[in-house]
């Protein structure tokens, strides 16, 4: 049974402070209602409720200002904000003037439940809110109008602050960096480096040096001291992209970064001290590479405490329309009107790349339409579903490659090098189709098509694709 409390609920929309009296007395609670700050105030310091449940958007002064009086006047009571304008700073601006959770409109009421009821039961340990800080300039926005994307900004709002290790999910392209950087540049730590580093992208062997440093000697070519990337992010954040690629050794070396804050250079024994938050962000389920013994459970525990994760664009459609003008904009063609037929068939579309896909598709769309307003036409043909296989395909392609080969032969009969020839015709047009449909993805790409990701990248460099994705 739960203990009577009296809740303080400070909304201008009479459903809204029904719904929630309503909620919160079957729960057993005394709720007290307000329209406007200025009377919620007054009866927070008459009932000094156990929890203020606050609308941002209130005539006169709105909710985030009026926030340090609320806490002022009832000796720090939890306060759940309520918001229409669901952008990631309001989120940010919430919890640094010391909110303690925050929830979107719409919201469901059952969310609202479990919120308030969270609230309150963690509202006796709850410590005094910082003081609040200006927020640092924001130059990668983060667009989601979906009741997903704001469940995200939420996310974000409330571990930026803390030190814990965050594990960021989502598929190729749903913005998985941009997320890590919004925590890191909305954290105390934004002052000091924010380092992204992709496992993939090092080299394998060298991979614990380039993490963690190396001393002179440690190994052939290490002909003097070195720091690595901890130490040069020292006080400031490590996004591990790609997670799951990190070889099983340095799985065991990064557990006791984050679990004794402690690391070795290479060749030394010497303990140093890490003060790095460490992110990682995957697109491919650690849970399957757990069972399959590529990746340490004792890690997987470890990162998945605080996990944020980012649905598909597919399945948050509402976000097409604001990102189409996000990037338009962010592209100078921020007059360029859409066509309202243009989002009914974008929404159809399954976006594998998700926004990086959207993003490529609307800078193409704007290129095309120079500066008139868009149509479908202007866009990209939809890429096809992941299972379409094209009808006759494999006849034609080998009566190309039949033709091409006599000529070839035809040409020079004692040709030697005819294979590389072959391979250097067909093998850019393979790579670039298949990182394209992996929105840029090297990792899926090489998976794709069934090579080490070193050959993948030796490839595109000898093919001078090295910098088109
Ligand atoms: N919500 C968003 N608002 C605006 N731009 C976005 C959003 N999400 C992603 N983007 C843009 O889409 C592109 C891909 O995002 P990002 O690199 O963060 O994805 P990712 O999930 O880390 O991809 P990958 O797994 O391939 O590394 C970037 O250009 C990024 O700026």
């Amino acid at each position: 049974m739960t203990e009577k409390q009296t809740i303080l609920v400070v909304d201008d929309e009479p459903s809204i402070c029904w719904a929630l009296e309503k909620m919160l007395t079957r729960e057993g609670h005394n709720v007290v209602t307000a329209s406007s700050a200025e009377e919620g105030l007054q009866l927070a310091k008459k009932h000094q409720p156990a929890m203020v449940v606050l609308d941002v958007r209130l005539p006169q002064e709105d909710g985030i200002t009026a926030l340090p009086k609320f806490l002022a006047a009832t000796n720090n009571a939890p306060v759940v904000i309520i918001t229409a304008f669901g952008d990631l700073e309001t989120a940010v601006a919430a919890v640094k003037k010391g909110a303690t959770d925050y929830l979107t409109k719409p919201f469901k009421l059952e969310d609202a439940l479990r919120t308030c009821r969270l609230t309150l039961q963690k509202s006796s340990q709850r410590a005094v809110p910082k003081a609040t800080q200006p927020m640092a300039a924001d130059n990668s926005v983060l667009v989601g109008a979906s009741p997903a994307m704001q469940q995200v900004f939420r996310q974000i709002a409330l571990v930026a602050d803390s030190d814990l290790s965050v594990l960021i999910t989502g598929e190729t392209g749903t913005g998985k960096e941009l997320v890590a950087a919004a925590i890191h540049r909305h954290s105390q730590r934004s002052k000091a480096p924010y380092i992204p580093i992709a496992p993939v992208a090092l080299n394998l062997d060298l991979i614990e040096s380039e993490l963690f440093g190396h001393v002179k000697g440690a190994f052939t070519g290490a002909s003097e001291d070195r720091p690595g990337l901890f130490e040069r992010a020292e006080g400031g954040t490590i996004l591990l992209d790609e997670i799951g690629d990190l070889p099983l050794g340095t799985q065991v070396k990064l557990l006791r970064v984050l679990e004794q804050g402690q690391y070795s250079r290479v060749g030394d024994a010497t303990p140093r001290t890490a003060n790095v938050r460490v992110l990682a962000a995957t697109n491919c389920n650690l849970h399957d590479a757990v069972t399959s013994g590529e990746f340490r459970e004792d890690l997987f525990h470890r990162l998945t405490g605080v996990q944020i994760h980012l649905p598909p664009l597919r399945e948050r459609t509402e976000d097409i329309g604001p990102l189409c003008q996000h990037f338009l904009t962010a592209m100078n063609y921020g007059d360029t009107t859409i066509d309202e037929s243009v989002f009914a068939e974008l929404k159809t579309r399954p976006w594998h790349g998700n926004i990086r896909e959207l993003k490529n598709a609307v800078g193409h769309a704007a290129v095309v339409a120079r500066g008139r307003r868009l149509t479908i036409d202007d866009f990209p043909v939809a890429k096809p579903s992941r299972d379409a296989v094209p009808v006759s395909s494999t006849h034609s392609l080998e009566s190309a490659i039949a033709t091409w080969a006599e000529t070839k032969v035809a040409e020079d009969p004692s040709a030697v090098t005819i294979h590389s020839d072959f391979l250097a015709a067909v093998e850019p047009s393979l790579l670039r189709v298949v990182l394209r449909h992996t929105g840029g993805n090297r990792a899926r790409a090489a998976e794709m098509l069934g090579i080490h990701r070193g050959t993948l990248r030796d490839r595109l460099r000898a093919y001078k694709i090295d910098d088109e994705n």
